[in-house]
């Protein structure tokens, strides 16, 4: 077999399931590989930033790896802001870079597509990848490609590979996967007695769940020792949506001052707060009523457990929950949680729309028709997320890119098969949305709300005497059809109400749903989210 053949066999024996891509003449000869291959499906996108967001999106879904593709230079570096998305979220996205072969290298001209040196490209991968390698040796190839796959799936973070056009279809060995690391049973066993004393003897121990619980697959695990415990199980602004499908204790969404005052209270409040998996960032943790002494909680994230001031290193959080379900056996202890009340039943009356109201649209839609994966851009709509029943979602909740949603979206579909849902903003929408224009060809037919209210909004919020954040009224609904999608505007409640009922009842074709939405009117979350940041910064 070749070297793209091996590359390809080794991505699937690690879990990848499809590949999104745009190829440039560098990388053309190993697209030709892939395509007559068949070894895994490519989905070609029509802009890089879509096909990083939407390769990570299915490497989010699927708890595996996500594959983006992409020609040297203008095509990688065009990228660079979705794999730096990745790897602050923790989603195992391959890169593959076509490259320049060994003659062109040498030819002492500067190839099209070079920025500084012919290796920057690389240079400026390794800041936002863990692992990286060139396959400019096809005896070493194999224990690159074992190497840097296994690195992916350890640290749950982008890998760049990089593939010299001169190398694609040379003679090369099967990649043997790396055998999985050892973990010291003493050191588990000591933190495992560690973190389970200090749950036992806290008055009031709380589980928090982060992406980590995810993309290690490991959300049945958890589900089930939380109701063990008998552990209270909230999740952050990034975690929404896990555990959504499990039987657990899960009361809500932490959100600090934005959130609600119950789930604030009882996260502000605990002695033993466990974070499972959770990224320590600010907009988990920045908008806190009270500020949470991380000194007295139990972290375990990014392989290792900190408890107060000292850390147990080595410890896969694979390995730190498998163990405390062994140590943890019996039944299940009773715990009764008041479960968060979402809103529903909106009126089918004329009044205008606020995001509030599409949450609700959504929420009574999901009682008729069952859940639905959401796929979510950053802005209102994400805060709107909060407003919709648990379901699987993924969104920039801490990176908070724009141009995240329907591209992401698009990676749900073509990973799961389920139609997904998507919420974007106009001024995201602005960015990627047009890669809707390439529903047609694979079948795709997500339910797209556009969030329209002519502006940036988010921005707008804290800095309302600027006019830079006006922007002009895009007829989104109109230019549906041309994309090869039906498109709608509304304006009141009924329309909206009618318009995701027409949507539901159409399958085959993209539904871009346009909400036009008053200036100023935000969603519940965002208005909450807003207030308490102000009232932070003023109370100092
Ligand atoms: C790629 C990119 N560019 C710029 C920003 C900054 C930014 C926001 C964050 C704070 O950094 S929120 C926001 C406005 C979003 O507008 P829209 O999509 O219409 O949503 P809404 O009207 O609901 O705000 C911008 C420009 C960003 N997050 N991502
Ligand atoms: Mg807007």
């Amino acid at each position: 077999m070749n070297l793209t053949e091996q590359l390809l066999h080794a991505l699937k024996k690690h879990g990848a399931r499809q590949i999104f891509g745009i190829p440039g003449d560098f990388a053309l000869p190993y697209f030709r590989i892939i395509e007559e291959s068949k070894i895994l499906p490519l989905y070609t996108l029509s802009h890089e930033p879509g096909v990083g967001f939407a390769a990570d999106a299915s490497a989010r879904i699927n708890g595996s790896l996500g594959v983006a593709a992409v020609t040297y230079g203008a095509g990688a570096l065009n990228m660079i802001n979705s794999v730096a998305a990745a790897f602050a979220e923790k989603s195992p996205l391959v890169v593959l870079s076509g490259g320049p072969g060994k003659n062109e290298s040498r030819s002492g001209l500067l190839l099209h597509h070079q920025a500084k040196t012919l290796d920057s490209q690389f240079q400026i991968f390794k800041e936002i990848t863990c692992d990286q390698c060139r396959l400019d040796d096809a005896q070493r190839a194999p224990a690159d490609i074992a190497r840097v796959l296994a690195s992916c799936l350890r640290h749950s973070e982008p890998v760049y590979i990089e593939i010299p056009r001169d190398m694609v279809a040379m003679p090369c060995a099967d990649v043997l996967p790396e055998a999985p690391q050892t973990v010291d049973p003493d050191a588990l066993d000591a933190c495992v007695d560690e973190i389970l004393e200090r749950l036992a003897q806290a008055r009031s121990p709380v589980l928090m769940v982060g992406v980590e619980v995810r993309r290690y697959g490991l959300e049945d695990t958890v589900a089930t020792l939380s109701r063990r415990l008998g552990l209270p199980v909230v999740t952050s602004f990034m975690g929404r949506g896990l555990l959504s499908e499990q039987d657990s204790p899960l009361v809500g969404t932490y959100m600090g001052v934005a959130g609600f005052p119950e789930i604030t209270h009882l996260v502000e409040n605990s002695d033993s707060l466990f974070l499972l998996g959770e990224i320590i960032c600010d907009t988990n943790f920045a908008v806190s009523e009270t500020k949470i002494d991380m000194r007295k909680t139990i972290q375990a994230l990014n392989g290792q457990v900190n408890i107060g001031y000292h850390t147990y290193a080595k410890l896969p959080l694979a390995a730190v929950v498998n163990r405390m379900l062994e140590r943890v056996s019996g039944p299940d202890k009773a715990f009764s949680v008041t479960p968060q009340v979402f809103p529903l039943d909106l009126p089918r009356d004329a009044q205008s729309i606020t995001p509030t109201d599409i949450a609700t649209a959504v929420n009574d839609l999901m009682a008729r028709h069952g859940k639905m994966p959401i796929a979510s851009d950053m802005g209102d709509c994400l805060f709107t997320a909060m407003e919709i029943k648990h379901t699987a979602l993924v969104a920039p909740g801490y990176y908070a890119t724009m141009g995240f949603g329907v591209p992401a979206g698009l990676g749900l579909q073509a990973a799961t098969g389920e139609r997904p849902l998507i919420l974007v903003g106009d001024g995201a929408f602005q960015m990627t949305g047009w890669e809707l224009g390439n529903c047609r060809r694979y079948g795709w037919d997500p339910i797209v709300l556009v969030f329209n209210n002519a502006s940036w909004e988010m921005l707008r919020t804290f800095q309302p005497e600027s006019g830079f954040n006006n922007l002009d009224h895009w007829g989104f609904a109109e230019m549906a059809s041309g994309m090869g999608g039906d498109g709608v505007r509304v304006g009141t409640r009924a329309e909206l109400k009618a318009a995701l009922d027409q949507a539901m009842a159409t399958r085959g074709k993209f539904q871009l749903i346009e909400v036009t939405l008053p200036r100023g009117v935000l969603s519940d979350t965002l208005t909450r989210f807003v207030a308490g940041v102000k009232r932070l910064n003023t109370v100092k």
